[in-house]
């Protein structure tokens, strides 16, 4: 198995501060990784650099066979499918929810006058149908709840046949039957054998859907633990991880935790 992402000794330092220090890492073809950790903790930052919009300060960073600052991002950028809040609010909003999944083919956010080929409008209509989107094709972006948009950002990263797939906190904001229903497609698409590879952040336990194989946990922009989720996901690790004492449980192929009652 080939590395998809792998990050050596990599910090990134702004003003004087490190987000991210000397974090090692490395995602191998196929894995399905969950990043967790406390807010503040250099989740996003680490997904930054995984989607090769951020560079490191030292370290280096190697995303699929391509070495960052030796190879030109605009050709490696189409090969990474992104999904979270910092493109939803670039995505215009009154396009329509088709619309904003079949310019992912195009490499662009807006409609801009391509005639999309039928074979593309055929794999937007599948992915939609796939994130439970089939009944909203025409409705305006701007106007779909959250849930809605973190679906329509999921067909849209699809879109373009990533071989990494990034998904940045997907079910924040969900109601309960909203998170169950993301939680269930994303354990679909992770079972896939042709899925990408994937990497997920996350601040719960009980968002990691079925399927997802290793986590990778950090605070205060160390890590803290990294591996196969069935030996690095134990109370140990996430009670130091979010600085109290939790306990964790696996149910069938699911997870939850709570904190130990105050004595
Ligand atoms: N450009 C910047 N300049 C200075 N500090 C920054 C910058 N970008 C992020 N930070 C800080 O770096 C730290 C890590 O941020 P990051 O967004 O990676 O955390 P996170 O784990 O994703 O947090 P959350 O769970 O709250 O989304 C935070 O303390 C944040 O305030």
């Amino acid at each position: 198995m080939s590395d998809v992402l792998e990050l050596v000794d990599v910090s990134v330092v702004r003003e004087g501060r490190a987000l991210v220090e000397d974090v090692s890492w490395s995602v191998k073809e196929g894995e399905r990784w969950v990043i967790l950790g406390p807010n503040g903790a250099g989740k996003t930052t680490l997904l930054n650099i995984a989607s090769s919009y951020l560079y490191p300060t030292t370290g280096h960073a190697t995303i699929l066979g391509e070495r960052m600052g030796a190879v030109d991002v605009f050709e490696l950028r189409p090969r990474i499918g992104m999904a979270g809040l910092a493109l939803a609010e670039k995505l215009p909003r009154n396009q329509t929810v088709l619309e904003t999944v079949l310019t992912a083919a195009y490499g662009m956010t807006a409609h801009w006058r391509e005639s999309y080929e039928a074979v593309d409008e055929e794999r937007a209509l599948a992915f939609l149908d796939r994130l439970g989107m089939n009944d909203y094709l025409n409705r305006k972006f701007g106007t779909l709840s959250e849930g809605e948009r973190k679906r329509t950002l999921i067909a849209r990263a699809m879109m373009a046949d990533p071989e990494l797939l990034l998904l940045d906190e997907p079910a924040a904001g969900l109601d309960l039957g909203g998170r169950e229903d993301l939680v269930r497609r994303l354990g679909r698409l992770a079972r896939d054998p042709y899925a990408p590879s994937m990497v997920m952040v996350t601040h719960h336990v009980e968002e990691i859907p079925p399927g997802f194989t290793h986590v990778l946990m950090i605070r205060q922009g160390r890590v803290l633990a990294a591996g196969p989720m069935e030996t690095e996901l134990t109370a140990r690790n996430l009670s130091l991880c979010f600085g109290l004492p939790l306990v964790v449980e696996q149910t069938g192929s699911r997870w939850s935790a709570q904190g130990l009652p105050l004595s």
